[in-house]
């Protein structure tokens, strides 16, 4: 499991620690690992041109540090100093000793055309709002000049704790992070300014409380979760899932859904509404029934809404069953508050940016703005748990409050139309095969993630593609440990 703690909470873990390591240990330790992922990043340290950004705060110490280990072995580095008076006093000495030199933002320029890497130590968690203007000015020279650049703690102008990016921000090829993961470094749209990110242990990870902010389910925790058939096992005991979805306008959704639930360890899968001709025509094993959802027999979980035009009599008779449901699509808007509100049983919300964004009545651009403000929002308002679709998928549990889990399994040609029916099945088939919802919209986020990539090997992939990768993913869940 990856994790990622608040700032609030790593200043009070840093504290503890503190307390008992001698005093600048911990800069120390940063700092090796900093300078050992750059001498990685760079193969051959001699005679590389290094440009640190140096701001006011330890940040900028870390970087100093690291810039007078690699001058020691042989790199030309040079400090450009934002905050001249403020600069990490003992980070400067340890720089100039080691032969590097310092310039001031004006004279910069030459140096950062010139340089094979440069490190971000203008703001770490003691940042706030996007980049001031002489931070920013050097940021455009550096993403024009387009050496590698290398982000300390995180890229200096995001929000540490929400993703956020208000303003501008620098764009790193690689982020060294300390102690644990910060929230944006997991959360877009942060996360696409960390580049890769690499974690340097400080030791901080036993004062770091159990439960973290946001965590990130590996290979292995998945596998843990996947449900496995014993030998008692039939079609009920595995979880029948029950699928009402399509319409006469949109029979292809019950199509993706269903195609969807069959790969998702569900012993069976039950079709309710218009298009069970079209479904049986391509999956012969579904049960299908034209009546509605209440008399279609026993279900362990219900999928409801993907394509499902105006027929809110079925959601409504799906969200009034006493069994987890997963409401997608159509069915979001459909839905009544109250009626999931009151709801016994867990329900499992999937909306994408656009759809979360008309529940929450903001802009689609606000929503993709705050993403994890907004799963904790809606998952708040209508007590379910919310799976928020993006490229960096967050499932927040009902109420709102406690971890979100984040996916980064997703690939960009996963936007693509009827990948989310696909997902609704097989997260709706997790839920039946026993899950919880938490962990059914978690663990598919990630199967359907990795089909996705599976399937598409860097090609367009239509959504049926995903679908049949699924067992792929599976697979590969199941049998490469990939834990870290
Ligand atoms: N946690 C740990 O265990 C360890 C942490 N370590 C390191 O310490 C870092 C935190 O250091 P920190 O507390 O000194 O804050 P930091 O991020 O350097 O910036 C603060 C200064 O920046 C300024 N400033 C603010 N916003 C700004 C903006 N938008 N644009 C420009 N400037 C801005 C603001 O200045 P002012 O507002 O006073 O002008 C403020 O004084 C952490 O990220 C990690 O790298 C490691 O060494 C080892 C262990
Ligand atoms: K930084």
């Amino acid at each position: 499991m990856r994790t990622a703690y608040c700032v609030e909470t790593v200043r009070r873990a840093e504290r503890e620690l503190m307390a008992r390591v001698p005093e600048g240990a911990l800069m120390q330790r940063a700092a090796a690992g900093l300078a050992a992922a750059c001498a990685d990043l760079l193969g051959r340290v001699y005679g590389r041109r290094v440009v640190l950004l140096v701001g006011s705060g330890d940040n900028g110490g870390d970087a100093l540090y690291a810039g007078a280990r690699l001058s020691r072995r042989g790199a030309g580095v040079t400090a450009v100093l934002l905050a001249p008076d403020h600069t990490h006093a003992g980070g400067l000495t340890a720089l100039l000793r080691a032969g590097g030199r310092t310039v001031a933002p004006a004279g910069a320029e030459g140096a950062v055309r010139r340089a094979d890497l440069v490190l971000d130590g203008i703001v770490g968690i003691g940042g706030r709002g996007g980049l001031r203007p002489e931070a920013a000015a050097l940021a455009a020279l550096v993403a024009e000049a387009g050496p590698a650049v290398v982000a300390v703690d995180l890229p200096s102008g995001v929000d540490a704790d929400t993703g956020e990016v208000h303003g501008s921000a620098i764009r790193a090829d690689l982020t060294v992070t300390f102690g644990t993961h910060k929230p944006g470094l997991l959360v877009d749209p942060a996360r696409e300014h960390a580049g890769s990110v690499r974690l340097v242990d400080i030791g901080l990870g036993a004062e770091l409380p159990a439960e973290p902010e946001l965590e990130a389910l590996q290979h292995a925790d998945v596998a843990a979760l996947l449900p496995t058939p014993g030998g008692e096992s039939d079609k009920y005991r595995r979880g029948v899932v029950g699928v009402a979805a399509g319409s006469a306008r949109y029979p292809g959704a019950a199509v993706l859904a269903v195609a969807g639930a069959l790969r998702g360890g569900a012993g069976a899968v039950r079709y309710v509404g218009p298009a069970g001709d079209t479904v049986l025509a391509r999956f012969p094993e579904t049960l299908v029934s034209d009546r509605g959802p209440k008399q279609a027999g026993r279900v362990q979980a219900w999928v409801v809404g993907p394509g499902a035009g105006e027929d809110a009599g079925t959601v409504a008779e799906v969200l009034a069953a006493d069994v987890p449901v997963l409401v997608d699509a159509d069915g979001l808007r459909l839905a009544d508050a109250g009626a999931v509100r009151g709801r016994t049983a867990p329900t499992l919300m999937t909306p994408h940016a656009g759809e979360a964004a008309a529940l929450l009545g903001v802009t689609r651009e606000e929503v993709e703005r705050a993403r994890l403000a907004a799963a904790r929002e809606l998952a708040a308002r209508y007590r379910a748990t919310v799976l928020l679709k993006g490229s960096t998928t967050l499932v927040a549990d009902a109420g709102g409050a406690g971890v979100v889990r984040v996916n980064a399994t997703g690939t960009a040609w996963l936007a693509t139309a009827g990948s989310g029916d696909v997902l609704s099945g097989l997260a709706g088939s997790l839920l039946a095969a026993g899950l919880n919802a938490l962990d059914a919209g978690s663990a598919g986020a990630y199967l359907h993630g990795l089909a996705g990539r599976f399937a598409a090997h860097g090609a367009p992939v239509g959504a049926h593609d995903v679908a049949a990768a699924i067992p792929e993913a599976w697979r590969d869940v199941r049998d490469r440990d990939l834990r870290d």
